[in-house]
């Protein structure tokens, strides 16, 4: 077992050499701060089922993180329903079910954690969500407190979000309303999907990622750092002030 000792050299050592210095944190909201894909994805099997087919990992891999019409549209392509289906009947179909669902979601684990912890350090946060304001307001309701720690909110249909991710738009756009002259090398995204990865990526930031455990492996590829909860994020790594427990 390693000494105390020890214990306090490797934390130093991690200290002096972060694997960047953020001064600004953008999360992603949907399968990040709240827990709403799987509404997505129930919602989804079962207009899939309607056409004898089943709604898989890699089709959802394409569709989360993207703005609604963006991944209406993948959804009819790959699942074959050209003709039976088009983009705006599925979001029609899926949207009652939906509004239903979305003000249930909860939060996901380590998420209060850390916002309370960067808020109580002065870290300047946003969030970059590929829904749109109606869903953003049926998605929050019930977590208000939480979103008054961000210093703003892009969402999908924002006009300068002119592609959903993995352009870089979402998170170029909340990084150039923060205050003062923020660069892209400065900020640290928090993802659940591929797309938002790449798009942060794509920004020129750093990307954790936190995926859903089904989600294959090889669509980790291109995140800084791969967690299994936000529980896991080690603030000290980035040159974020620790915690202290
Ligand atoms: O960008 P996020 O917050 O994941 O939202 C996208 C979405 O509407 C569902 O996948
Ligand atoms: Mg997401």
């Amino acid at each position: 077992m390693a000494s105390a000792g020890a214990d306090e050299a490797a934390a130093a050592a991690v200290a002096a050499q972060p694997r960047a210095a953020i001064s600004h944190v953008i999360f992603d909201m949907d399968g990040l701060l709240l827990d709403t894909e799987g509404f997505y994805t129930e919602v989804q099997e079962k207009i899939l089922a309607r056409y004898g087919k089943v709604f898989d990992w890699s089709l959802k891999a394409k569709m989360m993180g993207k703005k609604a019409a963006e991944s209406a549209r993948i959804f009819v392509d790959e699942c074959g329903l050209d003709g039976l289906l088009t983009p705006e009947q599925f979001l029609e179909e899926r949207e009652s079910m939906l509004q239903a669902l979305f003000p249930s979601c909860t939060k996901l684990p380590g998420v209060l954690r850390l916002i309370h912890h960067l808020h109580a350090n002065g870290i300047p946060m946003a969030v970059a969500t590929g829904s749109h304001k109606r869903h953003f307001a049926l998605k929050t309701q019930n977590h208000q407190v939480m979103f008054s720690l961000m210093h703003h909110v892009v969402m999908g249909d924002d006009p300068e979000v002119k592609a959903g991710k993995p352009s870089p738009d979402i998170f170029l756009a909340a990084m150039r309303r923060f205050e003062g002259n923020v660069e892209p090398s400065k900020c640290l995204v928090f993802e659940d999907a591929p797309s938002g990865v790449a798009a942060a990526k794509n920004a020129g930031m750093s990307a954790v990622m936190v995926p859903d455990p089904r989600l294959d492996v090889s669509y980790h590829k291109g995140a800084d750092q791969v967690l299994c909860s936000l529980l896991d994020f080690k603030p000290i790594e980035w040159g974020l002030p620790p915690f202290n427990e």
